[in-house]
């Protein structure tokens, strides 16, 4: 790094230290602003959508058996002060804010957040054994239709396919930015012992609380990746299983965030959901003795992709020529063949002759995924219509959403392992891993921050190869992001957001990169950013119409095309019913009127 850069770091280091108001307390009032006559939201509130599908969470026995009940659910949360704070609600008028029937609120996090949470109840409830790609489709649909009013969505399901549903919206949510996270329970919460209360409270903290830009399952005090879990067992609260993956996070004392396996979306792309499901799909499990013609009946048109799975690390019988004959045929006539493992962990590899004959029979190798995983891939990747055979092949193969373990491509560079941080180990007389990470865990998101700020790509892929994390943020929650969008730096933003970067990240004044972007007006900043989804909150878009014409009042333009670029609505009214443009012709300035004319 240049000594400029260095200088530059100083100077930002010290500007970073100082002391700063803590506006999470201040904002805990409600400010007194009005919008269409209701008072403003907190500025501590985040919001989750839920989405109840069914399952055992909502069910009560009826004609001794467990099956779901209708329109009980948000009744039974609302009598429930760990999942729904009465007092609050009545106070902040969440009820003419939000409406009545389905909104509830939790009680105030540790970190000083209230979760609003919004219910939306699919009827008919399903126990997820009924459940088919449709129903998949509907929750991908909902989700994207509800994608710029949440922080994070919340689907209750039953758990004997939850596993299924996860895998397929993993792939379905294209370019995802925000948590999705599916859970349930294996008793109903009616019940007085129970596990719905405490999977749905976590599932509903984490989905407010953390950018994870992930279809996730969270069960029994962990968060899973979506596509990497499978139920396990029918009676315990601990149901599933993530084999070849460890959790995303744990709640235990604290909630505790894996950030070096958090996916990230590596994307200027905006979010979109692909319902476009190919049903021809199947699973093969190979048992001694399967019959060719068994095999050849199953591998029958209309199939087009089948999930093999084979023994140990992915092999069949190397002395069965009439069945891996009909394996050739298959994959000759363009039906695609994953081959995964029938064992829960482990990964599926050519070591032996076994394994081999399935590879030269034209089976792709599904690594590590689960058979959950490698089903749905199918189903996404051969509903693409646009593709050709091959290129449906090379995607399969390739890692999409985290689906499958990459190999390892030498050994990497570590953060710890370098001068700087072992000099502060020293200095500190710090010798344990522990310590070191902390110290590393403090100092890169400061130094990753001062390069954005100097537009520093260098240092960021330095600190990068190295290992640290350039999604994280300082001590004031400020990622690399935000400063690269409060300083204009067009080329550092697409770095960031190509490596992994997200546009949802809240500073601790729950400021975006976007509304830094806004406030220090860099308009392709603005603009690549709301390319890949970024967005305001609708209650902010809702109430922007007073500070719209203030800035027509002051005829500043740039700041009211700034604004329309980041997505705002200029027809907004002022408190008084003015609009901006109004304000303009009121004032006689005929060039302004052109030009806000244009932008709408
Ligand atoms: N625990 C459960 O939710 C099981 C139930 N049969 C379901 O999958 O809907």
């Amino acid at each position: 790094m240049a000594d400029s850069s260095l200088d530059n770091m100083t100077s930002l280091a010290r500007a970073l230290s100082q002391p700063k108001q803590d506006l999470t307390k201040v904002c805990g009032v409600m400010p007194p602003r009005t919008v269409e006559g209701l008072p403003c939201r907190p500025c501590n509130e985040v919001r989750v959508f839920v989405i109840n599908t069914g399952g055992t969470i909502g069910m009560v026995i009826h004609d001794d058996v467990l099956a779901p009940k209708a329109n009980a659910l948000v009744q039974s949360l609302r009598k429930l002060p760990i999942l729904h704070d009465k007092l609050y609600a009545q106070n902040t008028c969440l009820y003419d804010y939000y409406g009545r029937n389905n909104t509830l609120v939790l009680p105030l996090s540790k970190a000083n957040n209230r979760i609003v949470y919004t219910i939306l109840e699919y009827k008919p409830l399903l126990d997820s054994s009924n459940m088919t790609p449709d129903d998949w489709v509907r929750i991908g649909k909902d989700i994207k239709d509800n994608y710029e009013s949440y922080n994070g969505f919340v689907i209750l399901h039953g758990t004997d396919t939850m596993a299924y549903t996860a895998s397929a919206l993993s792939f379905m949510c294209e370019h995802l930015g925000k948590p999705v996270i599916l859970t349930g329970s294996q008793v109903p919460i009616y019940e007085l012992r129970n596990d719905g209360r405490d999977n749905l409270l976590g599932a509903l903290l984490i989905a407010g609380q953390f950018v994870i830009p992930e279809v996730c399952l969270y069960f029994y005090n962990k968060l899973y990746r979506g596509n990497r879990v499978t139920k396990v067992d029918a009676a315990s609260f601990n149901a599933f299983s993530s084999p070849n993956l460890a959790p995303l996070a744990t709640t235990e004392l604290d909630i505790t965030i894996n950030w070096d396996t958090v996916w990230k979306p590596k994307t200027t792309a905006r979010f979109q959901v692909s319902t476009e499901l190919n049903q021809n799909v199947g699973l093969l499990r190979l048992f001694p003795g399967i019959t060719a013609d068994t095999v050849k009946a199953f591998l029958q048109p209309p199939m087009e992709g089948v999930v093999l799975e084979t023994y140990g690390s992915g092999n069949a019988p190397d002395n069965r020529p009439d069945l891996l004959a009909e394996l050739r045929k298959a994959t000759d006539s363009g039906i695609i063949m994953i081959n995964c493992t029938q064992c829960l962990r482990g990964t599926v590899s050519a070591s032996y002759a076994t394994g081999k004959v399935l590879m030269d029979a034209g089976l792709i190798p599904g690594g590590d995924m689960t058979p959950e995983a490698a089903l749905s891939k199918l189903s996404y990747v051969l509903g693409k219509k646009d593709f050709d055979l091959n290129s449906k092949k090379t995607m399969i193969s390739e890692n999409l959403r985290g689906e499958m373990s990459a190999e390892l491509d030498g050994a990497k560079l570590c953060l710890s392992d370098s001068r700087f941080i072992q000099a502060i180990a020293q200095s500190l007389s710090i010798s344990c891993k522990e310590e070191l990470k902390a110290i590393c865990d403090a100092v890169t998101p400061t130094l990753a921050c001062a390069a954005a700020k100097i537009g520093d790509i260098q240092a960021l892929e330095a600190l990068n190869k190295m290992g640290s994390n350039l999604w994280l943020g300082d001590y004031d929650g400020s990622t690399p992001l935000h400063v690269a969008a409060s300083e204009g730096h067009l080329d550092m933003v697409q770095y960031l957001l190509s490596h992994g970067a997200t546009v949802y990240a809240k500073d601790r004044y729950g400021d975006t990169p976007l509304s830094k972007a806004v406030r220090f007006r860099h308009k392709d900043v603005v603009k690549l950013l709301r390319k890949t989804g970024a967005h305001f909150s609708r209650d902010k878009l809702d109430g922007i119409g007073t500070e719209l014409c203030s800035l027509a009042a002051s005829g500043d333009m740039e700041g009211l095309e700034i604004w329309s670029l980041a997505g705002a609505d200029l027809n907004k009214p002022g408190y008084d019913g003015k609009t901006a443009i109004q304000v303009v012709q009121a004032a006689g300035k005929t060039e302004a009127v052109e030009f806000l004319t244009q932008l709408m």
